[in-house]
């Protein structure tokens, strides 16, 4: 059965119960305090012992008391016991077991419990109410089981169950990273909750148990001091439930005794086990369910039930944030599939490629141009078309998202009647091994049609980049050429960060001409970060910010490299800075990039200013890791820039390996994937050693780099790059 089955079905149910799932949940919090203030209000001193028998709590209380009714030990495992002191009270108390010493009155539930205990079980609705928590506790379960398939779809197989996740956003990681930690939880809760409904109900039918009389009579002879009854003195007072002292002298009259699973009866003269009758299965099924349900008796597991039940109320929450931001990717049609001028087609499982599109439609719109926007799914002939553009993500082990499955069959038995341009957008992650996949299979399918022709190559976005898309809609409009503003979809506005304040200490100059490449290194009095976090750049008057890799220095400054580009509003600005200048900026965290110094090894690949992140790794490189570097430039006038930094910490050992390409300098161009083949034994070892991969720079030289790394595991080591990339141990930050 496919994800969206599986997801359809998790969302139904949560939304068929939403609401008493949330009432349950709310008040399990509350009640989940019980046990917890229960503990803090009776003295420590009246638990149940196990070393102490019920011979010996029974003789302190016979001493001390002139009539006792019974003992008890409650679920809590504290020990009361009503009786008539010396004085004439009348009461259940607390005793102490071991001294019989009274510790307080028994305890009444406070009222807040009392009421809350009855919206959860009834919603104050009796036997109706019941019946609805008791279908909403099992609709829970089928969402808690739905909830896992779709763990183990998306971390590709129950192997990976329990690896890491990927960092898609906010509410998609922590609705995955909590429900995998409150699973089993929650399954408890569901499952017991679901039983204590069916016995409510009746609906579960419950076993006879025969009673066992193995001694027959009521004897009175031989008579025994109660504690030296044998079975007093092996009971713990740990052991009994509850214990019922006879009613009169007559030796019909026995001590009843109940036991977790069993009630015995015991003569009051000669302590012989008259009859044993074992409690039926659904009430010792019942007993544990009531416990595992309610926390009672254990403190730790109340407060597990207390976050179980916050981490439902965060599901129900994030869930239905996620429902709504798939929802919002939608957008109305002015004009109809056949009066189009262009098609935006769209590719999305969780919708935020929907919205990139849904802006740009809007924007052609306001353009005045006729413009229809759909899924792939419906793809079909379009009779004015004169532009096709796909937006799509790519899903699985690079598949098509959910509403894009249909496409390839559809585009082979679709005729386009007239010529068009096509262009297609991958919206991907580069944590997956098939960066974008999907855009590039659309992009054969569309090239392979007669009558089409490609207007751009495909673009490729990581993590939803707006700067990225923004790059390409310019591309884009260019073609006609068109004046677009693409508004950014809210998704793509980050929450406000906070800003601080950067000194400029050095600002190097731009030395070679053909590549423009400067290092800005900065400090702040404020900001934190580590290497391979983002430095955000917000132009003034600029609505989408610029994000440079982050080195951090030895010294703790911040250390850019940043290319000009020739129109680059912000890069511009930031080669014109001088020592003592004033910046603004933000950090943004990016921890799927950061250096693991617990890796023996570290491969670190870099093109052009991509070397940013690696050099504060480097310099940071105190434990003395192995770092080999693999560094692509234009010239080696390029490498300069980087060349004191890099000698240092080779002397340092520091950097273990150095290894620089050059594009221009020969006339054989080289590029860091010529070096990588030429020393694909040391590579191919050291992926299978365990050795971290870390690539920074362009997405084309991503491209070719992985290609090339693909080609050496596969020959090498007999196991495709995706392998080692599942395993963690492949990172790439490229744009
Ligand atoms: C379970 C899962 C699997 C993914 N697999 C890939 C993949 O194989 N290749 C890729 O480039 N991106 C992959 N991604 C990333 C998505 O394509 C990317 O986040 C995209 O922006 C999501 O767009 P959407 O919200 O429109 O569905 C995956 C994301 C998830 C959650």
């Amino acid at each position: 059965m496919t994800s969206s089955i599986w997801r359809y079905s998790h969302l139904a149910l949560a939304v068929s119960s939403f609401v008493f799932i949330f009432l349950a949940s709310v008040t399990g919090i509350i009640l989940s305090f019980e046990p917890i203030q229960y503990t803090l209000e009776v003295s420590s001193e009246a638990r149940a012992m196990e070393d102490v028998s019920l011979a010996q709590t029974l003789t302190v209380l016979r001493e001390k008391y002139d009539e006792v009714l019974d003992i008890q030990t409650d679920e809590h495992h504290y020990v009361s016991a009503t009786l008539l002191d010396k004085e004439g009270n009348y009461g259940q108390y607390y005793i102490h077991p071991k001294t019989g010493k009274l510790l307080g009155e028994q305890i009444e539930t406070a009222p807040i419990y009392e009421w809350c205990t009855n919206l959860h079980r009834s919603l104050f609705l009796k036997s109706t109410g019941r019946f609805f928590v008791g279908l909403s506790s099992f609709l829970l379960l089928l969402i808690t089981v739905s909830g896992v398939i779709l763990i183990i779809k998306r971390q590709r197989g129950l192997r990976n169950f329990a690896a890491k996740i990927i960092r898609e956003n906010f509410f998609q990681y922590f609705h995955v990273y909590l429900g995998r930690l409150a699973l089993v939880p929650i399954l408890i809760i569901t499952i017991t909750g679901t039983y204590l409904s069916l016995l409510r109900f009746e609906l579960i039918p419950d076993w006879e148990t025969e009673t066992t009389t193995p001694v027959s009579t009521s004897s009175s002879e031989p008579s025994l001091d109660p504690s030296e009854f044998p079975v007093f003195n092996q009971l713990s007072i740990a052991d009994i439930r509850k214990v019922e002292f006879p009613f009169s002298d007559d030796a019909e009259d026995r001590y009843l005794i109940q036991l977790k699973d069993v009630e015995i009866s015991v003569n009051q003269y000669t302590g012989v086990v008259e009859s044993e009758t074992p409690f039926p299965f659904t009430q010792i099924a019942q007993n544990l369910s009531t416990a595992l349900h309610t926390g009672q008796g254990s403190v730790a597991w109340s407060i597990v039930l207390a976050l179980s039940c916050i981490c439902i109320t965060f599901f129900i929450a994030s869930g239905f944030i996620m429902t709504f931001r798939r929802l919002k990717g939608k957008t109305r049609n002015k004009f109809g599939k056949d009066e189009a001028e262009i098609v935006l087609l769209i590719g999305s499982e969780s919708g935020t490629t929907g919205q990139f599109a849904k802006c740009f439609a809007e924007t052609l719109m306001q353009a005045n141009k006729r413009v229809y926007i759909d899924e792939l799914n419906h793809y079909s002939s379009y009779a004015s078309m004169k532009h096709l553009v796909v937006f799509t993500a790519t899903y699985g082990t690079g598949e098509a998202p959910s509403n894009a499955r249909k496409f390839s069959k559809l585009i082979a038995s679709t005729d386009p009647n007239q010529p068009f341009n096509y262009a297609v957008v991958g919206f991907g992650s580069l944590s997956y091994p098939n960066f974008c996949q999907f855009a590039f299979e659309v992009e054969d399918m569309l090239s392979a049609l007669p009558m089409s022709r490609k207007a751009l190559d495909t673009h490729t976005i990581h993590n939803k980049s707006w700067e990225s898309f923004h790059q390409w809609t310019v591309q884009w409009a260019d073609l006609f050429p068109l004046e677009l503003a693409v508004s950014q979809p809210e998704l793509a506005i980050k929450a406000k960060k906070k800003e601080h304040t950067f000194h400029v200490l050095r600002c190097t100059a731009i030395e070679n001409r053909t590549d423009n490449t400067f290092t800005l290194e900065l400090e702040s009095p404020t900001a934190k970060y580590v290497s391979g976090d983002l430095l955000s750049i917000l132009p003034e008057n600029h609505t989408h910010e610029r994000l440079y890799s982050i080195a951090q220095t030895q010294a703790g400054t911040l250390l850019l490299s940043i290319k000009r580009h020739d129109y680059g509003i912000c890069s511009t600005y930031l080669s014109n800075l001088k020592s003592g200048d004033r910046l603004y900026g933000s950090i943004v965290r990016n921890r799927e990039f950061h250096f693991n110094s617990k890796s023996s090894k570290t491969v670190m690949i870099a093109t052009g200013t991509g070397i940013a992140p690696f050099l504060g790794m480097i310099e940071n490189n105190s434990k003395h890791r192995e770092i080999d570097l693999y560094w692509g430039g234009q010239t080696s006038q390029s490498f300069r820039l980087y060349e004191g930094i890099l000698s240092e910490a080779f002397q340092d050992h520091r950097l273990s390996e150095l290894r620089v390409a050059y594009s221009r300098e020969n006339a054989s161009k080289v590029y860091v994937q010529d070096l990588l083949l030429r020393d694909q034994v040391k590579i191919a070892e050291a992926f299978q050693s365990g050795a971290q991969f870390m690539i920074c720079g362009s997405i084309a030289m991503q491209k070719g780099v992985v290609e090339t790394l693909h080609q050496i595991t596969l020959e090498r080591n007999n196991k495709p790059l995706s392998y080692y990339q599942n395993k963690g141990q492949l990172k790439m930050d490229c744009y």
